[in-house]
């Protein structure tokens, strides 16, 4: 559901603001430090209550603000919420984070989750190759869970299992193990289901979206399920039992899960340049727009901040091509207005101006 109004207050050096987006196109320009990056950061943390650029979310709040308030009202376009209005909201103080829709708290974060689900494109955003098994892993289960409705709740069962049989490693409870291990297989096996099924859909689409940015990239997703493709869980726990004993922890199982991206037999991390990397990342991410959009009606919203950043005019251009297609909401950043306006021509659009932390709208001619 594209966002109808932005209210922001107190984040970075944003001045408080209110907008009303296109619910498509979105360009912001302006300078170094004018305050772009934190327009798409509010947007982000309203959708994830995270920022993709501080692990520290209290860092964002205004230097002279005790708050920070964010606000938008959603469209309901298609389906059952045609028509429909939304007014979503969260609070950050004292390092509590808290949302509200229609005024009423949201207690879990898988209600947050689908009530925005957005995607972000960002000079980093190639960290999805360099950096840990798990971040990869959290990019696959944010799919998964948006496109798989039993996923959340079979992803919560095999965390309290998997708690419960660490407690009985800890405590060297080995007659308790027997008692948990079977719960703890079944639950593993229906996490590992979900994700193959979401990867067979997943790979072949991937590779056509990294076809349409780049066709000479070359790389191929390997789904690594937290334990040995060619052996049993269960006979992998018996064989592991004493050194998890020894560690206090499972060492294999879903949790351990990981999606590696290979050119040939080597990490793409290792092999591409980073404005491949950062090619590869937007189509695994553009990927996870187009199946969502598939299964539930609407396209998740691209925050796609520094446009230019890594990539040259053609793979802009290519880039574009496919958030156009995708037909979603967009919020796109650039320091040059021309270099958005040369890299896009959406029939519908709206432009901001950032300056010194002010957002205005532009009127077109
Ligand atoms: N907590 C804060 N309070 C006030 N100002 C802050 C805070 N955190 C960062 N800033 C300032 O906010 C400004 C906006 O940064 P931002 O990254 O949003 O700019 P930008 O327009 O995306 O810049 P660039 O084009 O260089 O990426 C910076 O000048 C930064 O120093």
């Amino acid at each position: 559901m594209p966002i109808r109004r932005l209210s922001v207050r107190g984040v970075r050096n944003l001045a408080p603001l209110d907008i009303h987006p296109h619910s498509r196109v979105n360009f912001i320009y302006g300078d170094n430090g004018s305050g772009k990056s934190s327009l798409l950061e509010s947007i982000a943390l309203l959708s994830s209550g995270k920022s993709f650029r501080s692990t520290q979310i209290k860092q964002l709040i205004h230097h002279d603000a005790d708050r920070l308030e964010l606000e938008c009202e959603l469209d309901g376009t298609t389906g059952a919420d045609a028509q429909t209005q939304d007014l979503y909201s969260l609070r950050l103080r004292n390092g509590d984070v808290l949302f509200r829709l229609d005024g009423s708290v949201l207690t879990s974060q898988a209600q947050v989750a689908t009530r925005l689900p957005v995607q972000v494109i960002e000079p980093n955003t190639f960290r999805l190759l360099v950096g840990s098994p798990e971040d990869r892993r959290q990019f696959l289960d944010w799919g998964v869970f948006h496109v798989e409705p039993g996923f959340i709740e079979e992803w919560r069962i095999f965390r309290k299992v998997l708690k419960q049989r660490n407690s009985v490693l800890k405590q060297k409870e080995v007659s308790w193990l027997d008692v948990w291990d079977g719960g703890f297989i079944e639950a593993s096996e229906k996490i590992h289901q979900y994700r193959l099924a979401y990867l067979k859909v997943f790979v072949p689409q991937f590779e056509s979206t990294l076809a349409a940015l780049d066709a000479e990239i070359k790389v191929r997703l390997h789904y690594y399920p937290g334990w040995e493709k060619d052996s049993q869980l269960k006979d992998i726990l018996t064989r592991q039992q004493d050194r998890d004993l020894q560690l206090g922890y499972t060492q294999s199982g879903p949790h351990r899960a990981e999606l590696r991206i290979r050119v040939d037999k080597l990490p793409a991390a290792d092999v591409l340049s980073r404005g491949q990397q950062k090619t590869v990342v937007a189509a695994l991410k553009l990927t996870q727009g187009i199946l969502y959009k598939q299964s539930c009606g609407n396209a998740p919203i691209y925050l796609v901040d520094d446009l230019a950043s890594e990539l040259d005019s053609r793979h802009r251009l290519a880039l574009c091509q496919v958030l156009e297609d995708l037909k979603c909401q967009v919020f796109i950043t650039s320091i040059e207005k021309q270099q958005l306006m040369d890299s896009w021509t959406p029939s519908e659009f709206k432009v901001f101006h950032v300056e010194h932390g002010k957002i205005e709208e532009e009127s077109l001619p």
